[in-house]
């Protein structure tokens, strides 16, 4: 799919940041609470105010509508936001019967028929049964909406990743299943992954470059 390319840019704590990542490359960012990992992410989501271009590709974010590149370069917040009554309202191509919806599917994923069964397939991986989507998401625990969020936005094919502490709230059986998810994305769709994680462990089992934010500088970690 895509490389990711920073370009200046800088938000309130931050000096400018250059950064570069390749199709279907994975960068670990860490630093101490309140350091400005959230507020990089989020500038690069175009979600607060900031300074500096990003690039997806050859396209610059600024030349694009909102909406598309945030679809195109999905956030995964620390905390989600759930807006509807059950999980499955939140999985535009999917009914809560888990039956596709052909009008839904045309606006969103025409070209890709097997839409339901990937979803359905991730969600597995995650250890959820089919019917997590008929589930108010009232019951979710912390855990859950944690991994029902990332397969929401896995869900919208974003072509480059900003993970924020995905795997935070999670014990070791189902960190491991969220690493093997995100991997295969990107291995599967070249995708470009930025992913802040307090977790120097997961840092090292995973490997690839690193940064740190210190003291307001994004710094190679060493
Ligand atoms: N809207 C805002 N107005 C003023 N300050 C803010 C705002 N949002 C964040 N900050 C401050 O900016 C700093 C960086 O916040 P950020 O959420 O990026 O930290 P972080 O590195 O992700 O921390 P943590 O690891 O605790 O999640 C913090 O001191 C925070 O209080």
């Amino acid at each position: 799919m895509a490389g990711l390319r920073l370009d200046g840019l800088t938000h309130r704590t931050l000096a400018p940041v250059d950064l570069v990542l390749d199709a279907g490359e994975r960068v670990f960012v860490s630093g101490p609470s309140g350091s400005g990992k959230s507020l990089l992410l989020r500038a690069i989501a175009d979600l607060d105010p900031h300074q500096g271009e990003v690039w997806l590709d050859t396209e610059p974010r600024s030349r694009m509508a909102p909406p598309v590149w945030r679809r195109r370069v999905g956030l995964l917040p620390a905390e989600s936001f759930w807006w509807a009554e059950t999980v499955g309202e939140h999985f535009p191509a999917i009914q809560t019967s888990g039956t596709l919806s052909a009008e839904k599917m045309g606006a969103f994923h025409s070209d890709h028929p097997t839409h339901r069964d990937q979803i359905n397939g991730w969600l597995t991986g995650l250890g959820f049964e089919p019917d997590v989507l008929d589930w108010s998401v009232t019951r979710l625990s912390t855990g859950e909406r944690q991994r029902l969020a990332l397969v929401r936005l896995l869900a919208q094919r974003p072509e480059a990743l900003l993970l924020d502490e995905a795997t935070a709230n999670l014990d070791p059986v189902n960190r491991d299943r969220v690493e093997t998810l995100v991997e295969t994305y990107r291995r599967e769709q070249d995708a470009a992954v930025l992913w802040v994680s307090h977790d120097p462990e997961q840092r090292r089992r995973l490997g690839g470059r690193a940064f740190v934010i210190c003291n307001g500088r994004l710094e190679p970690e060493t």
